[in-house]
C-alpha cells in the first residue's frame, strides 16, 4: 500500500492475514512473524526448523488480528485529510492472489467492524462535507478493473462501454472510451 503524506511521499505498510481453514487443513505452516513495534515482518524457513530468514522493516505493519479500523485510521485516514485540503493521494494494495486485497481494500461493506478501506475512505470525505461550511466540493468516482490485459468500467451495467488502455509520451497511461456498444 502506497500512501502519500506530508512528510512522506511514499508509505509503504504490510498486512498478514491469517492462515485460512483449507491451509490448516492442509498443515501449512505460518512462516512469517509480524513486529507491530518495530515495523517489522520476519520470515522464517518451516524446512529448517524455521530458521530466520530475513526480517524486513516498513512504515507500518499490521499482523493477523489487526482491525479494518486500525489500519485506516493509523495508515490511511491522514492521506485521506490532505486530499481533503486538496492534495493528491494514492493507496493501493499489491500481493500474490488471496492474501487479502480485496479483503483489505472493500472488506464487507455492510459490518461497521469488516469495512475495508473504499467504504471508510467514502464515510470520512462525506462526513467531512456534510459539516463544512462555505466550501462547494466535487467528488468523481470510477471503478476499474484490469484482468488479463483488458480494461472493465465495474460501474458500467453489462459492461456497457468498451475501454482501452493507451501508453502516450505526453499523459502517460490514460484510459480511453474507444465504443459505445
Ligand atoms: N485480515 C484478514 N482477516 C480475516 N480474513 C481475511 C483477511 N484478509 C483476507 N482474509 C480472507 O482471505 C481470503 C482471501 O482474501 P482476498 O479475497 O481479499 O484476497 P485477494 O488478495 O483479493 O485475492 P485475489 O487477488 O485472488 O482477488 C478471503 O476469504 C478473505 O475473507
Amino acid at each position: 500500500m502506497s500512501i502519500g503524506k506530508k512528510s512522506e511521499t511514499v508509505k509503504v505498510v504490510v498486512r498478514c492475514r491469517p492462515v485460512n481453514k483449507k491451509e490448516e487443513a492442509m498443515s501449512h505452516e505460518k512462516i512469517v512473524e509480524v513486529d507491530v513495534k518495530l515495523g517489522q515482518v520476519s520470515v522464517r524457513n518451516p524446512k529448517a526448523a524455521g530458521t530466520l530468514l530475513k526480517t524486513f522493516t516498513f512504515d507500518a505493519v499490521y499482523d493477523m488480528l489487526s482491525k479494518q479500523h486500525e489500519l485506516y485510521d493509523y495508515s490511511c485516514k491522514p492521506l485521506i485529510d490532505s486530499v481533503l485540503l486538496g492534495f493528491n493521494g494514492t493507496i493501493f494494495a499489491y500481493g500474490q492472489t488471496g492474501t487479502g486485497k480485496t479483503y483489505t481494500m472493500h472488506g464487507l461493506p455492510t459490518d461497521s467492524e469488516k469495512q475495508g478501506v473504499i467504504p471508510n475512505s467514502f464515510q470520512h470525505i462525506f462526513t467531512h462535507i456534510s459539516r463544512s461550511q462555505n466550501q462547494q466540493y466535487l467528488v468523481r468516482v470510477s471503478y476499474l478493473e484490469i484482468y488479463q490485459d483488458e480494461i472493465r468500467d465495474l460501474l458500467c451495467k453489462d459492461n456497457c462501454k468498451k475501454l482501452e488502455l493507451k501508453e502516450n509520451p505526453e499523459l502517460g497511461t490514460a484510459v480511453c472510451v474507444c465504443d459505445f456498444l
